[in-house]
């Protein structure tokens, strides 16, 4: 029998052929140390790879999704919050989403939160259905090689990075000293012996060192049902107040407890009057909490017609001036431990015009 192209199609249609394999590699690393910079990188060099990219944002504000380069032959799919809801609720649904799409998507990058545990993701892939469908390459875990240090920030998802990391991208190197580089060396050597470890500044590296590798163990990990695989537990509900968005959505009851964002808080500020510059840096210099570990924000200030990207990591902090691509809106959010809210909010307001 001969086929026509269409009819071959529509039996492909009614067979409903998944498409098998997919190769996904799931970027990890700690609030700031360089995940989001790593992304563009790899959408800037990937030739003509279609990359579909799901970004697992911590905060209410997608802030990440406009600092990304994609071009419009790429998916870039969202989710915020926490992750082992979002998990659950929504990453399985978005990875189902690329699968299912009718043009070529050729691979599929994953960032996660900088405070997740990158294992119930990894578990997602290798112990759920998704096995049949896609084909895990690597774990990246990024390090800021500056900041980084034995402490892993008081942070078990930050020492977990990097145990689950394939790969260890130690990046911002331009801000390390040699010796600090030998030091993480030795400490990454320590926690995973055979562990890849690369330089890089800026997230620049040659992408066949890192896309379409092979190296996550398949075997190692066996899927864990109803558990989190985290040491602590705490009660999500403390959370709330700085994730309503994120939690609107229904949950199965097991996730009442879990680890919430290894005790990191967002708060989130957005506004439609632009700030006063003076007043908001002297709100950063002076009057936000040392517990702001990391922020980030799209900013608007009333004497500049420009949109200011601001980047906030550790001591350091930036702001870089370029075009509006949308009207003009102050959106930020802030990262930390033991964040106030409520004085955040005041405090901001005040910088206003
Ligand atoms: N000096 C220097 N700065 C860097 C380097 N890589 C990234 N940065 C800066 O570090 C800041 C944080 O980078 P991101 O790529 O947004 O970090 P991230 O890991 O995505 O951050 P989160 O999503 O908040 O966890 C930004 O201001 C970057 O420009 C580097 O190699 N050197």
């Amino acid at each position: 029998m001969t086929y026509t192209t269409n009819q071959k199609q529509a039996n492909l249609e009614t067979l409903d052929i998944p498409k098998v394999g997919m190769p996904v590699t799931i970027i990890t690393g700690f609030l700031g140390s360089g995940k989001t910079t790593l992304l563009n990188q790899i959408l800037q060099n990937k030739q003509d790879l279609k990359v579909a990219v799901l970004v697992n944002e911590f905060g209410d504000i997608n802030i990440d999704s406009q600092l990304l380069v994609s071009t419009d032959e790429d998916m870039v799919e969202l989710s915020n919050g926490c992750i082992c809801c979002t998990i659950n609720d929504g990453l399985v649904d978005a990875v189902y989403r690329v699968l299912e799409r009718e043009d070529r998507i050729d691979y599929m990058v994953i960032e996660t939160t900088g405070v997740a545990d990158p294992l119930p993701i990894i578990l997602t892939f290798l112990g759920t259905e998704l096995r049949d469908f896609t084909n895990l390459d690597s774990i990246l875990t990024v390090v800021d090689a500056e900041s980084f240090d034995a402490e892993h920030f008081q942070s078990e998802a930050a020492f977990k990075q990097i145990t689950y990391g394939d790969i260890v991208i130690l990046n911002k190197t331009d801000l390390a000293t040699p010796e600090k580089l030998q030091e993480l060396e030795d400490f990454v050597h320590d926690v995973k012996v055979d562990a890849r470890i690369l330089h890089t500044t800026h997230g620049k590296v040659a992408l066949p060192l890192i896309l379409g590798v092979g190296l996550t163990p398949k075997d190692v990990y066996t899927p864990q049902k109803e558990e989190h695989n985290h040491h602590e537990h705490h009660d999500h509900t403390h959370n709330h107040e700085h994730h309503e968005n994120a939690h609107n959505h229904e949950h199965h009851d097991h996730h009442s407890e879990h680890l919430v964002n290894d005790g990191f808080v967002s708060v989130s500020f957005q506004v439609d009057k632009p700030f006063d510059v003076h007043k908001f840096e002297n709100f950063l210099t002076e009057e936000m909490s040392k517990d702001v570990f990391r922020a980030k924000g799209i900013l608007w200030f009333s004497d500049s017609p420009m949109r200011h990207v601001f980047q906030l990591s550790g001591p350091r902090y930036q702001l870089n001036a370029d075009e509006w691509k949308k009207s003009p809106k102050n959106e930020v959010v802030f990262i930390g431990r033991h964040l106030d809210t409520k004085k955040m909010h005041s405090l901001l307001n005040e910088c206003l015009v």
